[in-house]
């Protein structure tokens, strides 16, 4: 089995998560921004726990060329995605003392902890495969976005996290997450009781997915 094929066995649960009411409203600039803020805000916390998870899969990992999958993409997380996140912040006005000061929502704790449970209890395959709707859900979005006709530059005040998804690096970080998950799921079967299970936290990372875009939503 292969990523593609977790997607197409969650194709309606993963269309609600890549095309959601909170993603469509980024595009056309309606989002309100107490909901976006929140998601920002969040999302901080979001970003901390998961680079904890890659962190778990670097040590869960038992030769010196595994490792370098999971610190690439730990790196691309610290490196572009968190710190262009805390700027982002504080163009909105938050800033990273603000950011350590608050409290988690319930979805923020049930996604990640979920997702490090998984680490902690599973295999190497299951915690990629519970990381993987993060990076390849976004990059779908950020691809997706600027194509879609209601999509605005102009005037929207969230066309900087459009580009920050859309951008090279980040759809880089995506490619070769498939690629390295495509080649651990090689040998699965995705009907065996191991491809189910895989299957099931696919599943249930992208319900996290949706869910995290309706915490941003009940805040409006
Ligand atoms: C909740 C969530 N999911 C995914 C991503 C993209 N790394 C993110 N920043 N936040």
């Amino acid at each position: 089995m292969n990523v593609s094929d977790l997607i197409t066995a969650n194709q309606s649960l993963w269309q609600e998560y890549t095309q959601h009411r909170f993603v469509r409203q980024l595009g056309d600039g309606t989002l309100p921004d107490s909901a976006f803020r929140h998601y920002l805000i969040q999302d901080y916390l979001f970003l901390k726990h998961f680079a904890r998870a890659y962190a778990l899969a670097i040590y869960k990992c038992d030769s010196f060329s595994a490792m370098q999958r999971p610190l690439t993409a730990l790196t691309g997380l610290l490196e572009h995605e968190t710190s262009l996140h805390v700027a982002y912040c504080q163009e909105w006005g938050i800033s990273e003392q603000d950011l350590e000061n608050i409290e988690e929502d319930s979805g923020t704790v049930a996604y990640t902890r979920l997702v490090l449970d998984i680490g902690q209890s599973g295999s190497l395959t299951e915690l990629y495969v519970a990381l993987a709707p993060c990076a390849l859900g976004y990059a779908e979005i950020g691809a997706w976005l600027p194509k879609q006709s209601f999509t605005a530059r102009a005037n929207n005040p969230y066309i900087a996290w459009i580009d920050m998804y859309a951008g090279e690096t980040f759809q880089q970080l995506a490619v070769d997450e498939t690629r390295s998950l495509d080649e651990m799921m090689k040998e699965i079967s995705a009907d065996s009781q191991q491809g189910r299970k895989l299957n099931r936290i696919f599943r249930d990372a992208t319900r996290m997915e949706i869910a995290f875009w309706e915490q941003g939503l009940n805040k409006q």
